[in-house]
């Protein structure tokens, strides 16, 4: 089996040595050929894991075609709302029967769909060939070699489980689950979340607002990815509660550290500058997200409550009167947080 990362951020590098790690031949993408040249000779990407040393069968191109032809597996490392275009692109090289895994967290702004739905569209392939890896991942973590364990969701459970065998490493466990909708709507409401814990802690509030924060946030989860068709208990596990408590505690966050420098005060444009080009996903999927609940008529208070300060230049201060504001409620309503 040969597997290809397309996207050479700090994830998809991670990724890519993950695989290298539990033997599987591997390729990393990257945009830059000059960055692919400099992890060819030195095995490193000091642009993103600084000091992270990367296996020496792991071989870095900027080629497209060179990349994909004949790769049994295509990771699609790429941020969400640069997938579709990206995967326009690869399409032209993709294997007929190709696996391809997201690892982004997000939904799409301009057509609210999930990002398996994404690669379904534009690779054209069925949903059996599409798995979604999620979980309390964070990269830098993770590429140190830091025990972690993840999930492969995929709707053919045979392919999870192959899937699951060729990122087996003895620090990076993977379980295997069916339900991608779950998994999908966790990790892209969870980034969003974290916005909202990175706000609290840039005030200078506290871990009982953060508990509270994660605990409604995943409230929040739990109600929309039901509405979309996901399972309550995928979001007890590694995709859901497991992925909010790394992402909302951790200062390797970038979702919760933009968050923190709003909180501080900071605009928009200067939390964007201090993530020095990396992506914090959920500064665009606070909209996409807040929009697919309405589809849904699902509440979600503290993701629209991020979106207006993001997008609507909601003090952040206001946010927090606002949420603590309304109408009081019992915490869990027919059945649902
Ligand atoms: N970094 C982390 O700890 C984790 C990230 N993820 C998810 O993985 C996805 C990728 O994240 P990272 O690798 O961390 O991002 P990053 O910001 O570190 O890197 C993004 C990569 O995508 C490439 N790219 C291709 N087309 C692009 C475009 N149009 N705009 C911007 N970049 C483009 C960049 O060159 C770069 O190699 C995101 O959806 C993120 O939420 C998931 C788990 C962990
Ligand atoms: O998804 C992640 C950890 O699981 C990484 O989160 P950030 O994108 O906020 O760094």
């Amino acid at each position: 089996m040969r597997a290809v990362v397309m996207g050479a951020g700090s994830w998809g590098t991670a990724t890519a040595k993950v695989l290298s790690d539990a033997g599987t031949d591997t390729t990393l993408w990257c945009r830059r050929e000059e960055l692919a040249d400099r992890i060819n000779e030195s095995h490193t990407n000091a642009d993103y894991l600084a000091g992270i040393t990367l296996p020496s069968n792991l071989t870095a191109s900027s080629d497209i075609a060179h990349a994909l032809t004949g790769a049994d597996l295509v990771v699609c490392a790429v941020p969400a709302q640069s997938l579709r275009d990206n995967l326009s692109d690869w399409r032209p090289h993709l294997s007929d029967d190709a696996t391809l895994v997201s690892l982004a967290k997000g939904i799409e702004t301009s057509t609210l769909m999930r990002m398996s739905e994404v690669i379904a569209e534009v690779a054209e392939v069925p949903s059996e060939q599409i798995a979604v890896l999620t979980g309390p991942n964070l990269a830098r973590e993770v590429a140190e070699g830091q025990p972690a364990a993840t999930v492969i969701a995929c709707t053919d459970l045979s392919r999870a489980e192959q899937l699951q065998q060729m990122f087996n490493t003895g620090y990076f466990r993977p379980y295997t689950n069916t339900d991608v909708i779950g998994c999908e709507i966790g990790g892209a409401v969870k980034n969003v979340i974290a916005l909202a814990c990175g706000m609290a802690s840039g005030v200078g509030f506290g871990q009982n607002t953060l508990a509270t924060i994660i605990t409604r946030g995943l409230a929040e989860t739990i109600r929309l990815s039901s509405a979309v068709g996901g399972q309550i208990e995928t979001l007890a596990g590694l995709a859901g509660i497991g992925d909010l408590v790394a992402t909302c505690s951790s200062p390797l966050s970038r979702n919760r550290t933009f968050g923190a420098h709003l909180g501080q005060g900071a605009t928009m444009e200067e939390a964007q500058a201090a993530a020095s080009g990396q992506v914090a996903e959920g500064v665009k999927s606070c909209t996409s997200v807040t929009a697919l609940a309405e589809k849904y008529q699902v509440s979600m208070p503290l993701t629209e409550a991020v979106n207006s300060v993001c997008h609507d230049g909601l003090p952040v201060a206001d946010a927090v009167s606002s949420l603590l504001g309304r109408k009081t409620k019992p915490e869990f309503r027919s059945g649902h947080a």
